[in-house]
């Protein structure tokens, strides 16, 4: 059994800055003191060996079991396994490398099919369909498609019945391939929608291939028959499960002058009415009156997902004052450890179904 496992970060690309940032917010920060170093170590976890590589590699390094778990995007694991989302149960059960948490809440994109604007009776799947007819019969040939992601690009086009295109991977940015005529059309990723419109194009209506983001895989094999690899593996998940679920979190107290603790407990119940009413998902309670409130006063809390979000934030702040509230202070929260983690249990259960 090995001492140390092995953990593979993207080293470079839209995801480097991102993977660092998030694992020391998890409390699992690492320590790399310079871009060109390709290994690394966890301070809090010793026992985990980093590995800086390209995020498109990662994959094929935890499937070969080089490294026992991995961070990249969704899209480069779905292309890699050759489907997305749209798959059964029995073939994901069978892979080598398993989804340990799909979404790590960074690094959001989508694959999208994006045409160029001057194509003004193009907007869907559908008249991307009639599109390849006119080109068959006036050029003499099908679309060519310019995209990273073949295999999910063609399963996509075969899902709308289109067929007879070219789709190749040419190196470098896609999104000057329409422009340079090497291309009709592309597939490509896309975040705020800022790069395809610099190059006039449009994505089309029902043309989202695959939404992503970072995901942690990890080694099947590995995970199944090295305990000590799974010991490592379920304190990260656990921190990255209390992380993600404490994201955009915070807990809201609010001072309540009032010498009845029954009429507290009722203006609780009318703010989460309130709340409710006005589609805000949280609950208010009033906590033991002994727990720092001043006498004639009480402390009620409640977790809201208000984010960054200062209008969402003074809704509620509105609906606490005109109930009662004198103060109130917002905390955001760094953890929220439920009664287990819900990856950790996952993870159990899928190594058991494999032994
Ligand atoms: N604009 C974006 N916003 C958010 N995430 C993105 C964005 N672009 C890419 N990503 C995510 O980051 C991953 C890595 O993309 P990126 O282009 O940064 O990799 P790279 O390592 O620089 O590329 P290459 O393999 O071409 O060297 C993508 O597969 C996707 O999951
Ligand atoms: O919708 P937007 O916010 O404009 O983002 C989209 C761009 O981001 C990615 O490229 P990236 O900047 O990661 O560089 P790359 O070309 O090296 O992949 C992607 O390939 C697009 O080109």
């Amino acid at each position: 059994m090995s001492e140390r496992i092995r953990l593979a970060l993207p080293g470079k690309g839209a995801l480097e800055a991102a993977t660092m940032n998030f694992l020391a917010e998890c409390g699992l920060k690492v320590r790399r003191s310079n871009p060109r170093q390709y290994l690394a170590s966890m301070k809090s976890l010793p026992d985990v060996e980093v590995v800086f590589q390209r995020a498109a590699d990662i994959p094929a390094l935890v499937q070969s079991g080089d490294a026992a778990l991995g961070i990249t995007g969704y899209d480069i694991l779905a292309e890699h396994r050759g489907y997305g989302d749209d798959v059964t149960d029995e073939v994901e059960e069978d892979e080598e490398v398993l989804v340990l948490v799909k979404d790590l809440g960074y690094g959001s994109c989508r694959l999208v099919v994006a045409v160029p604007e001057t194509w003004i009776d193009v907007s869907t799947c559908a008249d991307l369909w009639h599109l390849v007819g006119y080109y068959r019969q006036h050029k003499g040939r099908g679309l060519r498609i310019a995209t990273k992601y073949p295999v999910l690009t063609g399963q996509f086009l075969r899902r709308h019945n289109i067929t007879h295109c070219k789709i190749f991977s040419p190196h470098g940015a896609l999104e000057a391939a329409p422009l340079t005529d090497t291309a009709d059309l592309i597939v490509d990723l896309t975040e705020t929608g800022t790069t395809l419109r610099e190059n006039h194009l449009k994505l089309l209506e029902d043309g989202v291939v695959l939404r992503s983001q970072s995901c942690l895989i990890g080694n099947a094999r590995l995970l199944g028959q090295d305990a000590h690899a799974l010991k490592m593996t379920e304190i990260i998940l656990e921190m990255i499960d209390a992380r993600v679920q404490a994201r955009n979190r915070s807990l809201l107290t609010a001072y309540v002058s009032c010498n009845d603790q029954e009429l507290v407990q009722q203006t609780c119940a009318r703010i989460n009415q309130r709340l409710k009413a006005m589609g805000i998902s949280t609950e208010f309670r009033l906590m033991t009156p002994d727990d720092g409130a001043a006498p004639g006063s009480y402390t009620i809390s409640g977790v809201a997902r208000v984010g960054d979000s200062a209008p969402e934030l003074l809704e509620i702040i509105a609906v606490l004052r005109a109930a009662g509230a004198t103060h109130v202070h917002v905390t955001p929260i760094t953890y929220r450890f439920t009664e287990s983690s819900v990856s950790v249990r996952a993870l159990r259960e899928r190594l058991k179904r494999l032994r």
